[in-house]
């Protein structure tokens, strides 16, 4: 659930002009007593929830938790399937790494995972060792532990490393996926957001490549790099609405592609948020509704270049929104755009190019 401010709760109005009346009073302490159980209720339940999916990472082999649990599914081996409905904006679940790899190495990348393993405690070597290699199944002996890092190691900031519980879920493509990964580096955890409600019994599923291409393209590169066929509810759609899914992927991608010739001056802001209005209602068709944070953090970089107070802040807060869907309120990038959205002036860009009014966001808050 994405974090909210809480409003502090009033006691009763006080209607008479001569003190509160005993009722009153007593209606207050009522209140009074009521909301502080209900604070400390909301209090236990934050710390227990922390306290939960801290437990469920750090224990590493616990791959259980109150919102979801690890089962087999037929055809894709174990994934990660919701025991509850949960809402937009949930953190499912937050995990540090059994180990990362670091970004200068001298040993072959069969050695150096051997290595890797073999420094950890032997639970943790026994987490790695329980993981699947289907991205190569034939592999054996020595080759085996890097067959292990190649189907479940995932980027972690700059580093890439092996997070036991996330390398359980399965991957979705476009509208499939529901769910979204990423690295805190003050924390150095791996947090997964819920980015579009599940619902009990529906499979978690998160995106292993970006899938804004052809259903084609995609199940080539997802063949090739992990070694399975992808059967996702994107991947099955009849071939007449797989066209017009690859249709509607295509153009977002091209569509991006213009996009970006904004920072070499191409085309201009007007242009530009336009593009990033018509990116919104493609991804509305098609349900794909991922990275929605970055592309409003897009569009309000555009409206502060070009002195667009009223835009950029339209943008900034659409921007926090789903950064906080997808990232959580206390992702650095949701803080960021919160920044922009209270002083759009603030935003280091701020009237680097030609005055011009932009397009505000067609989507609403
Ligand atoms: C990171 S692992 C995911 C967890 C894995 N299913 C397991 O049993 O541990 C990646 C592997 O899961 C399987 N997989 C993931 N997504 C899939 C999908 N959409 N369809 C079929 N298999 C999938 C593939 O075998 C892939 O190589």
């Amino acid at each position: 659930m994405v974090k909210r401010t809480k409003r502090k709760q009033h006691s009763l109005p006080n209607t008479s002009a001569e003190g509160p009346s005993r009722l009153q009073i007593l209606l207050r302490s009522s209140a009074f007593v009521l909301y502080a159980l209900v604070s400390i209720a909301a209090l236990g339940a934050a710390v227990w929830s922390q306290y939960y999916l801290r437990t469920t990472s750090s224990s590493q082999n616990i791959s259980t938790s109150p919102l979801w649990e690890i089962v087999d599914i037929p055809g894709k081996g174990k994934g990660m399937v919701a025991r509850r409905n949960i809402t937009q904006g949930t953190l499912l679940l937050r995990e540090t790494p059994l180990f990362l790899v670091p970004p200068t190495v001298r040993q072959s990348p069969e050695q150096l995972i051997i290595a890797l393993v073999s420094q950890l405690p032997l639970e943790k070597q026994q987490v790695f060792d329980a993981l699947s290699h289907h991205a190569r199944p034939d592999a054996v002996g020595d080759a085996l532990p890097l067959a292990k890092f190649e189907t479940n190691s995932m980027n972690a900031g700059e580093s890439v490393g092996i997070f036991p519980t996330i390398a359980r879920i399965n991957h979705g493509c476009s509208s499939a996926f529901n769910a979204a990964y990423s690295w805190r580096e003050d924390t150095k955890e791996t947090v997964v957001y819920a980015f579009k409600p599940i619902f009990q019994g529906e499979e978690i599923l998160i995106s292993y490549t970006d899938t804004k291409k052809s259903r084609d393209n995609r199940r080539a590169y997802l063949k090739q790099s992990y070694n399975f066929d992808c059967t996702c509810s994107v991947c099955s759609l009849s071939p007449e609405l797989s066209k017009a899914s690859d249709a509607r992927l295509e153009r977002m991608a091209a569509l991006r592609e213009k996009l970006a010739t904004w920072a070499n001056k191409s085309i201009g802001g007007q242009e530009a948020t336009s593009v990033i209005n018509e990116i919104w209602r493609l991804g509305d068709e098609e349900q794909y509704l991922s990275e929605r944070g970055a592309l409003a953090y897009d569009a309000a970089q555009v409206a502060a270049a070009h002195w667009d107070r009223v835009a950029a802040q339209a943008w900034a807060e659409l921007a926090h929104k789903w950064f906080a869907i997808e990232l959580g309120v206390n992702s650095v990038q949701a803080k960021a755009a919160l920044r922009i959205a209270q002083n759009p002036r603030s935003h280091r860009d701020w009237g680097s190019r030609y005055k011009m009014e932009v397009e505000r966001p067609i989507a609403g808050l």
